[in-house]
């Protein structure tokens, strides 16, 4: 499978990959559901090599807490018992959704398009964090011209347009970065990721459904309804995960897909960012259970669908701030997390190195 040229149809693309030599390409649905299939394991070796560092450097043993787990985590990720992580990628992707026209959202829809001008330009909350932690940052605008159907009447997008954006994702990952974090912007798509928690795990649409950029009262009970109109409308397909993300999602979150698919074939690990980008992972664990393994959750968002999809994927956050703004922000803020626990576990003497009397 070699890659095409996707220029056509995201202009806006600066940052498409154009290495032939890819593993893993992608032409067809089947392809992608092949490539989840054949996922590549974290590297048994280089866990037991970790883990018998871990427990020689000069701490009591567990003393570090979590950061010895995402320490051994990386590690085994990468292949590398003495990792670090220097060159983390972070990925925004943008869409624009039909249903918007439902009355969904506190802002407009004019607002994505305007909000990728204020990323290209720096001036988003998420550039900030990119360049306070060392992060390459990208930004793609999927499409923003076409928004997706409203899914309440037809799928949100055909299979080619779907595929474009998994694809999408997949290309923009940078082959040399050591950590991914994929964030989005698109006005509406707290509803399509709603419709999607609801789709793949059930319970009323309520209990999936938050206020996103500010609805009020009103509002959130039109976008509760709309995400049971969502379930309705393709009864036929909630138990197919991948036609959950094509129907009821959008293009950033199909992105978001590729983009941690194409981290799994690379070894990448991913840190996932608020509701709406753990909405899009879960369609891959759904799909196949362990597709996931590669990701950590950089926080749990206000959004109240968040705290129970983490539950959901027994993922728990790193961080718990009160954020919702998305574009990858909480979990741009996880980055440095992830370098301590790494300096730590790479940096640290032995105590025999030490002379440090162990217990
Ligand atoms: O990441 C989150 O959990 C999150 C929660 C609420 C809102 N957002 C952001 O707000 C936008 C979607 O909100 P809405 O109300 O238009 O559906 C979108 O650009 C997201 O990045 C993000
Ligand atoms: C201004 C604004 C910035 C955002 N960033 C991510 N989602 C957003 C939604 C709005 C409305």
């Amino acid at each position: 499978m070699r890659r095409r040229c996707l220029e056509g149809i995201y202009p806006h693309d600066a940052h498409l990959q154009t290495g032939d030599d890819v593993p893993g390409e992608f032409e067809t649905l089947d392809d992608v559901a092949a490539l989840l299939q054949d996922l590549p394991a974290p590297d048994p070796a280089t866990l037991a090599a970790a883990e018998a560092r871990d427990l020689d450097l000069t701490k009591p043993p567990g003393a570090l807490g979590r950061l010895e787990q995402i320490a051994r985590w990386y590690c085994g990720w990468r292949g590398d018992p003495r990792a670090r992580v220097t060159a983390p990628q972070v990925i925004v992707f943008a869409g624009n959704h039909g249903v918007t026209a439902q009355g969904v959202s506190a802002f407009p829809p004019e607002v994505t398009a305007q909000m990728v001008a204020n990323f290209r330009a720096g001036g988003a909350a998420v550039n900030q964090l990119a360049e306070q932690f060392g992060a390459r940052m990208d930004v793609h605008a999927l499409d923003l011209d076409h928004p997706t159907a409203d899914f309440t009447e037809a799928p949100a997008m055909d299979r080619a347009a779907f595929l474009a954006a998994l694809r999408a994702g997949w290309d923009a990952v940078d082959p040399g970065a050591d950590l991914l974090v994929t964030g989005e912007m698109g006005i509406g798509n707290t509803t399509a990721a709603s419709a999607i928690a609801h789709a793949l795990w059930g319970g009323q649409a309520g209990d999936w459904t938050g206020t996103g950029t500010g609805i009020d009262a009103t509002g959130l009970a039109v976008k509760a309804r709309v995400v049971a109109d969502g379930a309705r409308c393709h009864a036929g397909i909630l138990d197919q995960p991948l036609e959950v993300l094509r129907c009821l999602g959008g293009r950033e979150l199909a992105a978001i897909a590729g983009a941690i698919l194409r981290a799994r074939h690379l070894r990448v690990p991913v840190i996932l960012d608020g509701f709406i980008c753990t909405a899009a992972a879960a369609c891959l664990e759904a799909h196949q259970p362990g597709a996931l393994d590669h990701c950590i959750a950089g926080h749990v968002s206000a959004e109240p669908g968040h705290v129970l999809a983490l539950a959901r994927l027994d993922k728990a956050p790193l961080l718990d701030l009160g954020m919702r703004l998305g574009e990858g922000s909480g979990a741009a803020l996880a980055i440095p997390i992830v370098q301590g626990a790494l300096a730590c576990h790479s940096g640290m003497a032995t105590f025999a190195e030490a002379g440090v009397t162990g217990g």
